[in-house]
């Protein structure tokens, strides 16, 4: 099984869409990149929500002990900020107001639908693809480097301390990604629960690609939809 997911991230997950190559290699506009970080800031806000869930689907104390953390990854603590907090310092230092970023109001219908679809496979599915459904983590932490160190390189609008909240991650995902595998490992018993694991981490990549497909239109291939975000004319 655990052949099958790694060649599930290695066939399909959004390292290789070509919006994030252009993201990476420095050939999108400040427009480009703002769109991208107010949609995926969706996505970052409702990864709570879904793990809040995740933690609600089981009577063993000790995953919910396990899982919370995530929780406070995100949202932070009276003392701490958290993720959120460090993808608006981006959206700042992107210079688009906070007040428009936390509205929602300027994302894609894509982006809404697959982050919503994330967080309802959470509710409606078992425990176990729940758990599964976040194994795309297991990727993640490659493109991050690359997206700190590309991003970084091509663009003289990122400053690093706005690059913080990837950092933060390149530590968190991996134990975040290694609990989740060994979980499966562990409770996928049947072919069966196994074939439901991989899956779980299909729809999830699916989830995630499927946003990239959206920008790409809307942002590349130039048709926004109505009501969405509309990059300034950049001199
Ligand atoms: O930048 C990315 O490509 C990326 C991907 C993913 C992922 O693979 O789901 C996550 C994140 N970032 C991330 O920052 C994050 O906090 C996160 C949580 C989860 C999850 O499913 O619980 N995925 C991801």
């Amino acid at each position: 099984m655990e052949e099958r997911l790694r060649l599930i991230g290695e066939t399909r997950y959004h390292n290789l869409h070509p919006f994030h190559d252009m993201l990476h290699g420095g050939r999108l506009t400040k427009g480009q990149v703002q769109a991208w970080a107010i949609n995926r800031y969706y996505y970052q806000s409702s990864i709570p929500l879904k793990d809040a869930i995740i933690v609600s689907r089981f009577t063993d104390r000790l995953i919910r002990v396990e899982w919370r953390h995530r929780i406070e990854d995100h949202d932070g603590a009276p003392e701490s900020e958290g993720g959120i907090e460090r993808w608006l310092q981006l959206t700042d230092g992107l210079g688009i107001s906070r007040d428009y970023v936390e509205s929602t109001q300027g994302i894609l219908p894509a982006t809404r639908f697959a982050v919503d679809a994330y967080v309802h496979f959470v509710r409606d599915r078992s425990p176990l693809e729940a758990i599964a459904s976040s194994l795309t983590e297991l990727f993640a932490p490659q493109l991050h480097e690359q997206r700190i160190s590309g991003m970084l390189e091509h663009y003289d609008f990122i400053r690093p301390e706005i690059m913080t909240y990837f950092k933060r991650r390149l530590s968190q995902a991996p134990r975040d990604a290694a609990f989740a595998l060994d979980y499966v490992k562990r409770n996928a018993r049947t072919p069966e629960e196994r074939a439901l694991v991989c899956d779980a981490l299909l729809f999830k990549t699916q989830v995630l690609w499927v946003q990239l497909d959206a920008l790409y239109h809307a942002y590349v291939s130039g048709f926004p939809p109505p009501g969405a975000f509309r990059p300034q004319v950049e001199a």
